[in-house]
């Protein structure tokens, strides 16, 4: 026997799935939901807790079968006035009752030969039904069934009771059960037949009686139209309705005769075999779904005819035809009724590459070695460029427009064999933009430091972005060969920023070199191949190609014109891609060398033409499988505008960082701090590093003397950091980037200010704070009063102004009076948002009627005041 699952149990038992998982992880089982399975043990120690409380639940229905008794007892006199009331209600009713009893005997037609208690079960589905997911029936057959219960239960209970007590003691209360839902069903049904064919067939088969409820139905429906409402009823048409009615319940009638058959079949076949027969082609070993599937599409799916789903659904008791959508509940319970499992297939958002992205990027089949894609970085003229060119041996220095690196480019070179891929950026920003748009696509990067100039601002700043990036970094002391070279100062400076050199006991990599003369440059090869071996990168070529823009720009020959770094797969020419917000098919494919190429493998940078439009750097591009799906993906991403939502994203702000923190996605909190002097640089820093809250900590990633600058903001937009200026102001670009990029900037003039927000906010305690300025006076000179409006005070504004969002002070004698908002603001007859000094007005007060003459009202309004 397999094992049991909850929502069987729970059929079982007559309790709802949830009772029973409540129930099982109050025992400690390891169940999730209804169609979680449970083990011999646990379900034996689930029945034992619910067999107590069956005894329970077995009172009310007994307290409802005395109720019966007692009412039919009371009503009989009554009984024909209140089968008369029935009958108003027949035709809806009748046919949901008997759907409702249908449903019962087939849901619960496995689990047991015997009639008795069949019947019993059925009883205690349509019990369940009604009390818990049944509602369908509820509302129209209330009222009916009491009624019923009053006219009929009464004697057949009785009766039928006795023979229970005769036969089987133990069943009472089941028998009571039934007696209960025999009731209903007769609530729509009529008496007379009822108590006749319920008491012949009840011992044999209760689908039968039900079938002689319909049957009974008709006539009593037929006997009302020209009974006591037939005079007010059209006559005519009650009886072309009752005809209607006949067929349909016929025509029930037999298919509730033919599924009754089915049923037995079904029944017996189950009973035997304990799975359902399986016809024809094999049913899949998994049902994979999707919610809102059809019986239709249901019967492709486990190769069955859809009127073989919709029976099934109806003997689970759910009425659907082979078009009606399904929810995940009832798809789920129908593929354990054919006895395999079910899995609801997510429904893939083919304009999220970003997801796609990380899912081929995160794939580990067919992992193979590859090149590391390596960053230059550095302060203005240490020679990054310089570098980058002798490792090319070609001779950009010379032709670039001021000796200024303008373009963001990618190369490869071949050392010992090996390949590695070098991205020559104009610098950290740039670097930190393509992180802030998603692209982490640098593994190591290269320091590079003139040893006659030394540690620079921006090779402070470009650690900091490295190490926010979370890069190993490799230390290239250039210059070497210049009289000036001092690399064991450059060294020594480093170590400040964690920059340690192996043979001083840390573990960075310091290279010697001189770029322009290509002094140890192999040896500078040597320790990427080294660093990336150590890091063991890897990716997987046989899968579709998957990486980042590089550069991208409009060729008028051309077109759309994108380098494009693999990270992930092999792009090959032909394949349909979605680029950002832009889609293609490539049309050709380039090395960095402008040599056409085929295939490309991961950590190769290409440049490619046939997008259809020009992407920006740092987007990430997909391939896909086929042109259909990557040109829906790029329309709906062109759509979606992926600026609008770089712009909606939710940066860390001091106001919502409690709120983020209290949400489990911050472990630290990432400051940038700029100061005027370095001392300050220093207190901040330490005082910001003691803050402690609820295990988040302040985490200082770059700090530096200055104003805050564009950089500074790249790298929080990046981090998600918040920036502190202490004594500095940000420059208007970068004000107005973190305006943009909606970076949280907080400007304090003393130290213990700027810890104190932090820590406040940490704690969730941030609250702005308000100052009240007072805008304007007026002086009251005349007083109307409105029935509706109340008192209209008129008078001039004597100083400043009055706005109509204005809070309002009377004052009376130098005393404030009340306080309050305005109501409402006038200029003759017309309301207005402002009156000046000098100028008349009326006004009123919100819920407030007693002003007076020569009052004066102070119009004031409070003030965010901007933190220190
Ligand atoms: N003596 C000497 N000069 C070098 C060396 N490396 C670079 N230079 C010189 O330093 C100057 C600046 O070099 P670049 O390579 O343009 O420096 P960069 O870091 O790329 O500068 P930007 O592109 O402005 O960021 C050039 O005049 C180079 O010739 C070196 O190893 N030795």
């Amino acid at each position: 026997m397999g094992k049991k699952r909850i929502y069987e149990l729970a059929k079982e038992l007559n309790v709802s799935s949830k009772t029973i998982i409540d129930k099982a992880q109050e025992k400690g089982f390891d169940v999730k939901n209804h169609m979680s399975t449970l083990g011999d043990n646990e379900e034996r120690q689930l029945r034992e807790s619910f067999s107590n409380k069956g005894s329970k639940t077995a009172k009310p229905a007994a307290k409802s079968a005395q109720a019966t008794q007692a009412a039919g007892q009371k009503s009989q006199s009554n009984s024909s006035s209140a089968t008369q009331r029935n009958r108003t209600h027949s035709n809806g009713s009748a046919q949901s009752s008997s759907q409702t009893n249908n449903r019962g005997q087939n849901g619960h037609r496995n689990q047991s030969s015997n009639n008795r208690s069949q019947s019993n079960n059925r009883v205690q589905s349509s019990e369940n039904r009604s009390q818990n997911s049944g509602n369908r029936n509820q509302g129209g057959n209330r009222s009916t069934q009491s009624n019923n219960r009053t006219q009929n239960g009464g004697n057949r209970t009785q009766s039928h009771n006795q023979a229970n007590h005769n036969q089987n003691n133990g069943n009472r209360s089941q028998n009571n059960n039934r007696s209960q839902s025999n009731n209903s069903n007769r609530s729509q049904s009529s008496n007379n037949n009822r108590s006749q064919s319920n008491n012949s067939n009840r011992s044999q088969n209760n689908n039968r009686t039900q079938n002689n409820s319909n049957r009974s139905q008709n006539s009593n429906r037929n006997h009302s139209g020209s009974g006591r409402f037939g005079g007010s009823l059209n006559n005519g048409g009650g009886n072309r309705n009752n005809n209607r009615n006949n067929r349909n319940n016929n025509r029930r009638r037999n298919n509730n005769r033919k599924y009754n058959k089915k049923n037995q079949r079904i029944k017996e076949t189950n009973q035997h075999k304990g799975a359902p027969e399986r016809k024809n082609k094999a049913l899949p070993e998994t049902l994979v779904y999707q919610v809102g599937m059809n019986a239709q599409d249901l019967g492709k799916l486990l190769h069955r005819e859809p009127a073989e789903i919709v029976k099934k659904l109806f003997m689970l008791g759910v009425m659907v035809n082979q078009n009606q959508s399904l929810d995940k509940d009832t798809i789920e319970i129908l593929a354990s009724e054919y006895g395999i499992d079910a899995k609801e297939k997510v429904e893939v958002d083919v304009s999220d590459i970003d997801k796609t992205f990380e899912e081929e990027v995160n794939n580990t089949e067919h992992l193979e070695t590859r090149p590391p894609v390596v960053t230059i970085m550095g302060h203005v003229d240490h020679g990054k460029t310089t570098l980058l060119d002798h490792l090319r041996h070609s001779h950009i220095t010379a032709g670039e427009a001021g000796g200024i690196t303008q373009a963001i480019g990618a190369y490869q070179v071949k050392h010992n064999g090996k390949t590695i891929t070098f991205l020559d950026t104009p610098g950290h920003a740039a670097f930190t933009e393509m992180r802030a748009r998603g692209a982490d696509i640098t593994d190591i990067t290269v320091l590079v430091v003139a040893a006659d100039d030394g540690v620079m601002p921006q090779t402070v700043e470009a650690i900091n972005h490295a190490k926010a990036a979370k890069t190993p970094i490799i230390v290239a002391v250039n210059k070497i060969d210049k009289p000036g070279a001092n690399p064991n100062h450059v060294m020594e400076q480093l170590t400040e920023y964690g920059l340690i050199p192996e043979d001083w006991g840390g573990d960075t990599i310091f290279v010697q070199i001189s770029a322009k003369f290509g002094k140890n440059i192999d040896e500078l090869l040597d320790m990427i191949l080294l660093q990336a071996e150590v890091m063991e990168l890897k990716a997987n070529p046989q899968q579709n190609a998957a990486g980042s823009v590089i550069e991208a720009k409009l060729d008028q020959g051309r077109g759309s014109v994108a380098t494009l770094l693999i990270q992930q797969g092999t792009m090959n020419v032909g394949d349909p891609v979605v680029v950002g917000n832009t889609f293609g098919r490539v049309r050709t494919m380039d090395n960095e060398n402008g040599k056409a190429i085929k295939h490309a493998k991961p950590s190769t940078p290409v440049e490619i033409t046939g997008l259809n439009d020009v992407p920006e750097a740092g987007d990430r591009f997909v391939v896909f499988d086929d042109e259909k799906t990557a040109r829906a993906a790029g329309e709906e991403r062109a759509k979606n505008a992926l600026m609008e939502e770089r712009r909606n994203k939710n940066t860390v702000t001091l106001d919502n960082l409690f709120d983020t923190m209290k949400e489990g996605e911050m472990k630290e909190v990432d400051v940038i701090i700029k100061a005027d002097v370095q001392g300050s640089v220093e207190a901040l820093a330490n005082s910001l590093n003691k803050i402690e809250v609820e295990g988040v900590r302040v985490n200082i990633i770059h700090t530096a003397v200055g104003a805050i600058n564009e950089s500074d903001v790249t790298l929080a937009e990046a981090s998600n950091a918040i920036i502190i200026g202490f004594n500095v102001r940000p420059t208007p670009q970068a004000k107005s980037q973190a305006d943009q990029d909606n970076v949280d900037i907080r400007l304090h003039r003393v130290i213990y200010n700027a810890i104190d927000e932090i820590e406040h906010a940490m704690k969730g305690k941030l609250e702005p704070t308000y100052e009240e300025e007072v805008i304007g006076e007026v002086e009251v000179r005349e007083i109307f009063k409105a029935s509706k409006v109340g008192t209209i005070a008129g008078g001039m504004v004597t100083d400043g102004h009055v706005s109509s969002d204005s809070d309002v002070r009377l004052i009376r004698d130098s005393v404030v009076v009340y306080e309050g908002k305005l109501g409402s603001l006038k200029r003759f007859k017309d309301d207005v948002t402002d009156v000046k000094q000098g100028h008349e007005l009326g006004l009123t007060i919100e819920n407030y009627n007693d002003i007076k003459v020569g009052d004066v009202i102070e119009a004031y309004v409070m003030k965010e005041v901007p933190i220190e």
